[in-house]
């Protein structure tokens, strides 16, 4: 019918509607949550064929060639398990199978400091958007690019993702510590959920911007975090070919 585009051919498997790729993208993926961050870590680890492919919805994606002279696309995926959602089921349907989340977090264990990485080696779901797609209440990631990246940050284990980043209660915090979690972010297990639906290789590697304390990293340090986190995942990508 005019005005109209055919619907998914296949449910869970749909034409990109929120990317708008104007180029092909690499088959391996850097996942940071801020577009500042996609845009930063492009200018770093992508040589000089760099392109802007996808600005719709604030989405800031980037391809191009990385250090290892092989492609890589960085791909943000905004705020929250359902953004995230959203852009890995369209990287999937654009041929992506390899990809590692390059975020920030907030510490649960005490032990850690800001500005430390963790390395995601398994995510506990506390949020509704990995729930809902049916995950599991605890996944694994991807061996190899968690022993990847766990070679290069000082601390690998348990990550955990919620919907809420202001809190209002602090039960939930205690519990997840009690259970082993090092730190708490938004979209590892949404990203897990979706990767584990299409075969996907998915790892995580998170910057600690405020210390189980309360202490927040200031913006310059807070981007410097994350930007070392991208650089960690660009590598693991690399290394765990
Ligand atoms: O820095 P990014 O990757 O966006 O990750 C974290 O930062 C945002 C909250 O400040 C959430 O998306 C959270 O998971
Ligand atoms: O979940 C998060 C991640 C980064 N910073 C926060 O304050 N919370």
């Amino acid at each position: 019918m005019p005005g109209t585009i055919s619907s998914p051919a296949v449910p869970g498997d749909p034409q990109p509607v929120h990317l708008r790729p104007t180029t092909a993208l690499a088959p391996r993926v850097l996942l940071p949550g801020d577009p500042g961050r996609a845009l930063a870590l492009a200018q770093v680890v992508l040589g000089d064929d760099r392109r802007m492919f996808n600005h719709h919805r604030g989405l800031w994606g980037y391809t191009g060639t990385a250090h290892d002279g092989a492609p890589l696309t960085i791909q943000s995926t905004g705020m929250g398990g359902p953004s995230a959602a959203i852009v890995l089921e369209e990287l999937a349907a654009l041929g992506v199978r390899r990809a590692v989340r390059v975020g920030t977090a907030e510490a649960l264990d005490a032990a850690l400091a800001p500005g430390d990485l963790v390395a995601a080696a398994a995510v506990l779901a506390a949020d509704g958007t990995s729930r809902a797609l049916g995950g599991p209440e605890r996944a694994e990631l991807d061996a190899a690019l968690t022993g990847a990246l766990a070679g290069a940050v000082r601390h690998t284990g348990l990550v955990v993702s919620s919907d809420l980043v202001y809190a209002v209660d602090a039960a939930p915090a205690r519990a997840w510590r009690a259970a082993g979690a090092l730190a708490r972010d938004l979209e590892t297990a949404a990203l897990a959920a979706v990767a584990a639906r299409h075969g996907i290789a998915f790892g995580s590697v998170v910057a600690i911007v405020l210390d189980a304390a309360g202490t927040r990293l200031d913006d310059e340090r807070a981007t410097a975090a994350g930007e070392a986190a991208g650089e960690a995942g660009a590598a693991a990508l690399t290394a765990a070919g």
